[in-house]
């Protein structure tokens, strides 16, 4: 099993009021799983994400990535195990501003000390139909064209689990289809697992499995 989760809380405040987002929420994914988490705008599917890769602490619960509680984990743990293994497609894609395309692509690999980084992330931005944007800086870029920048970066250093927020929002149909079926076979063929946010039904229909965030909860089930 790749991640575990149990009875995860999160609350944040906002002024004199406290938002209980999560209020006991669990997940399991194994390799080769998929998995739409959907829910109503605001129920907290970008906090689970967040949670999941380490940026937002948990208040109560348990998540287990392979054998390890990684609620425990310091920043610095975090930000080791997100470079090895877990790629992370956020919705307002994260770019650096300051590298181009092929740097940003690049970067995880770097950061794993991977001698063939360039090669690979060249080869990675040809897959998403980028490579004649290989040298353009983020704010050269279309919002599509740097969905796919952060696509390309997620898949780079052949994470165990990807998580994707809204991964085809900025695509039009044909561009998102042919992503998602990139995104899916490199899933199939390197035993990842992934999770993905989506409000696209057809987008959630392609995952094995759907859970609802609805009130804090997952629960199996369609919107
Ligand atoms: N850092 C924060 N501080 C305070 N409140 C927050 C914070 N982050 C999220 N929230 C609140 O938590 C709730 C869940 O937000 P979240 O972005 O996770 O929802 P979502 O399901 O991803 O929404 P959408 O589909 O619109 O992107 C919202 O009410 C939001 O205002």
């Amino acid at each position: 099993m790749i991640l575990n989760c149990q009875n995860i809380t999160k609350s944040f405040t906002q002024g004199p009021n406290q938002i209980d987002v999560l209020k006991g929420a669990s997940l399991s994914l194994d390799s080769k799983d998929t998995l739409a988490v959907v829910g109503k705008s605001g129920s907290g599917k970008s906090t689970l994400l967040s949670i999941l890769c380490g940026i937002e602490s948990v208040d109560g619960g348990q998540i287990h990535f392979e054998d390890r509680d990684i609620t425990k984990y310091s920043q610095q743990e975090m930000t080791a195990l997100r470079a090895s293994s877990i790629g992370v497609v956020f919705q307002q894609f994260h770019l650096i501003e300051h590298l181009n395309a092929l740097e940003n692509t690049m970067l995880p690999l770097e950061i794993a000390g991977d001698e063939n980084a360039r090669e690979k992330a060249l080869s990675l931005l040809e897959s998403v139909g980028l490579k004649e944007r290989a040298l353009h800086f983020p704010n050269q870029l279309s919002g599509g064209e740097k969905q796919r920048v952060a696509i390309a970066r997620a898949m780079s250093n052949r994470p165990k689990l990807i998580l994707a927020d809204e991964p085809s929002g900025s695509l039009d149909e044909e561009t998102g289809v042919s992503i998602m079926n990139l995104l899916f076979d490199l899933v199939e063929k390197e035993d990842m697992g992934l999770i993905l946010v989506t409000h696209e039904m057809q987008l959630a229909k392609r995952c094995k499995r759907t859970l609802v965030l609805s009130q804090g909860v997952l629960k199996e089930g369609n919107l």
